[in-house]
């Protein structure tokens, strides 16, 4: 339904502390096996360790990793040096101005850089699929000052697309709660958010 909805890439949640999406490891195997070339496919692992995410690269083989964890940016050297034919996207929780000290952190070792609202330092750790919106000024100032594509996500949905992308200007956008109902993908949701995109995308593009 995503990739005819025009989605240009698949997200395929692995096991999390929390959050409504996660599925087995061998069901996102045979997911990024049959998906068209032209869509890519994220693995998004809670895995911190180099060794641990090249591993469950290994086992899923996806053509990106997403790593929704705040990883010491020593192991994100390390991962870049054990898994190099795969794009790697660092997930950026922002809670504060403090999001921005990252930017130097992991520039050196990933692709790309992806915003979300979740709290990793909370009792049972949020990394992601909160249905949460944050501060979009902290992160207009994030993709001014990254060299590396951002990808933004957070509670983004049909109603508050455009004016993310008119406040943010991602280079992508990524979402799951916003275009699901009783947890499940629903089309309607799907193409009016499509849709949305269309539209602040004509009125922001340079022409
Ligand atoms: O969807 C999940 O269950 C999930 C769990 C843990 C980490 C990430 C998760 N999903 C990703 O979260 C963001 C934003 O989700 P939302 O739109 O706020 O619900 C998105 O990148 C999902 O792919």
């Amino acid at each position: 339904m995503a990739i005819n909805a025009g989605a240009d890439a698949l997200g395929l949640v692995a096991r999390m502390p929390s959050g409504p999406g996660p599925i087995a490891d061998e069901l996102i195997a045979s997911i990024a096996a049959m998906v068209p070339p032209p869509v890519s496919t994220f693995l998004l692992t809670s895995e911190t360790r180099a060794a641990d995410i090249a591993d469950h690269i290994g086992a899923t083989n996806p053509t990106t990793v997403q790593i929704v964890s705040h990883i010491d940016p020593a192991e994100s050297l390390r991962l870049a040096r054990l898994a190099p034919h795969v794009r790697r996207v660092q997930v950026i929780h922002v809670e504060g101005e403090d999001a921005l000290d990252l930017i130097p952190r992991y520039s050196p070792h990933v692709h790309a850089f992806l915003l979300d609202s979740g709290r990793p330092g909370a009792v049972v750790p949020e990394l992601g699929g909160t249905g949460r919106a944050h501060d979009w000024a902290i992160s207009a100032r994030f993709v001014q000052a990254s060299k590396r594509p951002v990808f933004l996500a957070g509670g983004l949905n049909p109603s508050n697309v455009g004016d993310a992308i008119r406040q943010v200007r991602p280079y992508a956008l990524d979402l799951c709660s916003g275009v699901r109902s009783d947890g499940v993908l629903d089309q309607e949701k799907l193409a009016s958010f499509v849709e949305a995109v269309r539209i602040a995308d004509a009125a922001t593009s340079p022409t």
